[in-house]
Order: C-alpha cells, then sequence, then structure tokens
C-alpha cells in the first residue's frame, strides 16, 4: 500500500492526502501546472517534500535505502533526453542486465523490431515504447510477484491510438496482479476506462479524488480545467465520453 499523509511542497502541492492499495490503479489528472510531475516525483522519493510523507507497505521512503527502492519502485519520467547513440538493445540491457525482453512487454510496446537502432534515431512514439519496457524491466521481478509501484508521467504522450490503448490494458494486467500504478496523462477518456480512481489536482491540491463516475462530473471538470465539458453516455458500452464545448 502507497500512502501520502499531509504532503506539502513549496506552493507545488498542498497538503495532498492519499492512500493506494495494491491493486489499483490511480489516474492523475488535471490541467497543466497542476502539481501532477511534482506528487510523482515525491511518491518516487526523488523530491524531498517540505512536510508530510510517502510511505509503502507501511514504511516512509526517508527509511529506505536508494537500492531498495530501485528494487519495486519505477518512474517513468515525462521528458526523457536521449543524447547518445546506444541501441535499444543495450539500452535494456544496462537497465535490467541479463534479463530478456518479457513476452507480455513486447506484445503490448512491439520493440523487438527496433532491438538494434541508435536511440537517437528513434520516432517519438517508439521512443516512448522503449522507455516505457525500460522502466518496467528494471523493477520487472516485483512486478511479476505483485509488489511494485508503478509511476508513470504523461507515458501515452507521442503514442499512437493503438498503443495508447495497448499500453493501458497492460498495465491493467499489471494492476490486476496486486501492483499500484499511479499514472498522470490528459486523456479524460483513457481515464474513464482504465482507472479505478482518478485524483483531480490543481494549483497543487488535489480537488477530488474518487471512481470515474463521481469525477468525471461536468461541474468538477469545469471547476478543474476552466472550459465547459460535456459528458456524454455511451449507452450500449455503459461508459463515459468526454466531449469539450468550445
Ligand atoms: N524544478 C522546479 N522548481 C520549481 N517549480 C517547479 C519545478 N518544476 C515545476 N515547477 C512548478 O511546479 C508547478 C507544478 O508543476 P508540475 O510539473 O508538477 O505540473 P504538471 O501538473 O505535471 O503539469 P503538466 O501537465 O504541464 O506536465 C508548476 O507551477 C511548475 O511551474
Amino acid at each position: 500500500m502507497l500512502r501520502v499523509q499531509r504532503l506539502t511542497l513549496s506552493n507545488r502541492l498542498i497538503d495532498i492526502r492519499l492512500t493506494v492499495s495494491g491493486g489499483e490503479s490511480v489516474h492523475l489528472l488535471g490541467p497543466n501546472g497542476a502539481g501532477k510531475s511534482s506528487l510523482l516525483l515525491t511518491l518516487a522519493g526523488l523530491l524531498q517534500p517540505d512536510a508530510g510523507e510517502v510511505s509503502w507497505q507501511g514504511r516512509s521512503l526517508d527509511q529506505q535505502s536508494p537500492m531498495e527502492l530501485a528494487g519495486y519502485r519505477c518512474l517513468m519520467e515525462q521528458q526523457q533526453q536521449t543524447q547518445f547513440a546506444v541501441t535499444v538493445r543495450e539500452c535494456l540491457a544496462f537497465a535490467s542486465p541479463g534479463l530478456t525482453l518479457p513476452e507480455e512487454l513486447e506484445a503490448a510496446l512491439e520493440i523487438r523490431q527496433f532491438w538494434s537502432r541508435p536511440m537517437n534515431q528513434l520516432s517519438g512514439g517508439e521512443l516512448r515504447r522503449v522507455q516505457i519496457a525500460r522502466s518496467l524491466t528494471q523493477i520487472w521481478p516485483a512486478v511479476e510477484a505483485g509488489e511494485a509501484m508503478i509511476l508513470m508521467d504523461e507515458p501515452v504522450q507521442g503514442l499512437d491510438f493503438s498503443h495508447q490503448h495497448k499500453l493501458c490494458q497492460l498495465l491493467k494486467k499489471l494492476t490486476g496482479r496486486g501492483n499500484v500504478l499511479v499514472i498522470s496523462h490528459h486523456q479524460l477518456n483513457l481515464a474513464q476506462m482504465y482507472a479505478t480512481r482518478i485524483c483531480l489536482l490543481k494549483d497543487g491540491k488535489l480537488l477530488a479524488d474518487g471512481s470515474p463516475q463521481q469525477t468525471l462530473e461536468p461541474g468538477l471538470l469545469q471547476q478543474v480545467f476552466d472550459c465547459q465539458v460535456r459528458v456524454l453516455t455511451d449507452t450500449e458500452q455503459n461508459r463515459l465520453i468526454q466531449t469539450y464545448l468550445a
């Protein structure tokens, strides 16, 4: 279980409280600058809060060495620069020496076709798929055991429609094993399809935390995004579809 108590980080995060149990998939939504990346970095133990605490399985991250954290927690950051001409194979081998790419990662991310290509010659979406694979392979034993904390900052950015869904289906499968997922992005439709919970952030504050039905609600979305949002329901699938009204 991931637990966040009264987390404050300058004016970027204000009194955030959050508990995420194994098997939950929490999607962070909010406008640019809301605090999603700051929250993910703090959950990962990479940013030290001014106040409050992040704990995993009852132990504060402060009590854990970088080595221990690296065994069960991954963070795929939003901006990942690749200046080096290492191949995809070398990049993955560096992240997880001796590990062959798990078949279920390949099925969703389809990166073997780039195996011998230099990282700095991939397209934006291709590179993102490799970066997702690298993040997950780094902690693969914990993922397989259902004991991982998977943090992803806008992993769907740049992915085509099909790979967005393949990634979300993969993550759903992984949380089904008991792993914790906290992911940020800007796709309301993906959130309604794949989130078990949605957290709406604005100006560093957690404005709402609940199921897709509770949070993808026109009044709340208007408050968060400062624009009118119409929420449509696909009655055949019993799914919500959100549409922005100009
Ligand atoms: N290194 C930093 N030092 C100080 N302030 C920062 C830093 N990085 C981001 N901020 C500020 O913190 C606030 C939250 O930024 P953050 O990157 O967490 O937002 P976000 O919700 O992830 O935004 P986006 O959707 O644009 O990625 C913003 O006001 C931003 O300008």
